[in-house]
């Protein structure tokens, strides 16, 4: 599986539309991957929470402006797209969600996830947003993926559900963020973390740039089931991390160090 990661800057300056169209060009350069992935509230920014109810759309690409131009996207380049999350308008009495797209190659919308683990405690997203309720996989005919965003990232349980899902656990599991720079460290230690404990590909998509003034951490990184590093952004610029993920590592390595089979809880 050739994975490509687009590490979007998202500013301010730019318009949202702007932004949608270059994110277009982008993922339309990618054809001849198997699997594209971007960050995780791209369109408007993670922490621009002043704007997150204006800049609200809906998940289905008949209405919603980013789902029809991630449709679109996915179908000219013929890939799998992860679309990142968009601050989604939910039917139910106004809520907002923070759900991630994804898409086939035909532009058919596979898969929604609204986010579980809110970020902020008291403030922006945890108060403004409401709370998905179930772990995602999907059927990506090389691997089944399993979906989580950002700050999810620090919550191990919700990796499990994902690899122990039926009728196929996750071997791939993909991580959209818009992860600050002051806690870049955690980043990385925690996808590494969960590629290592649940052995499995993990594909980590930060942003780049500042979101509201909240400098984000980039490092954007592939890691393989033995917790090796395959690529990674080292900077914080915009960028395409790409890797060729050989998928059999995973049985590879559950079969040679059988650690899951110990779990007693
Ligand atoms: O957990 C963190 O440090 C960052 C989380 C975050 O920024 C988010 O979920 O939007």
């Amino acid at each position: 599986m050739r994975a490509s990661l687009l590490q979007i800057h998202v500013d301010p300056d730019e318009s949202v539309d702007s932004r949608r169209e270059r994110v277009s060009s982008l993922v339309r350069a990618q054809s001849g991957a198997d699997l594209v992935v971007l960050p995780e509230l791209w369109p408007v920014g993670a922490f621009a929470y002043e704007r997150f109810a204006a800049e609200a759309e809906e998940a289905d690409p008949a209405t919603g402006p980013t789902a029809l131009a991630m449709s679109a996207a996915a179908r000219d380049a013929g890939v799998w797209l992860h679309a990142g999350s968009i601050v989604e308008k939910g039917t139910e009495g106004g809520a907002l969600y923070n759900t991630s797209l994804v898409f086939s190659p035909s532009g058919e919308l596979a898969a929604t996830y609204r986010k579980v683990h809110r970020f902020g405690f008291d403030r922006g997203e945890a108060t403004m947003m409401s709370a998905g309720t179930d772990p995602v996989t999907v059927p990506h005919p090389q691997a089944t993926l399993g979906l989580a965003t950002c700050y999810d990232l620090r919550f191990p349980e919700l990796f499990r559900a994902l690899i122990d899902a039926e009728p196929h656990g996750a071997r791939v599991l993909v991580v959209p963020a818009g992860w600050p720079a002051k806690r870049a460290d955690h980043w990385t230690l925690f996808a590494r973390t969960r590629a290592v404990e649940n052995q499995c590909f993990v594909l980590a998509c930060g942003t780049a740039g500042s979101h509201a003034g909240v400098a984000q951490a980039g490092r954007s990184a592939v890691i393989d089931p033995w917790g090796e590093v395959l690529a990674e952004s080292t900077g914080t610029e915009e960028a395409v991390v790409t890797a060729d993920l050989d998928l059999s590592q995973v049985d590879k390595v559950r079969e040679s160090f059988p650690v899951l089979k110990d779990r007693v809880l």
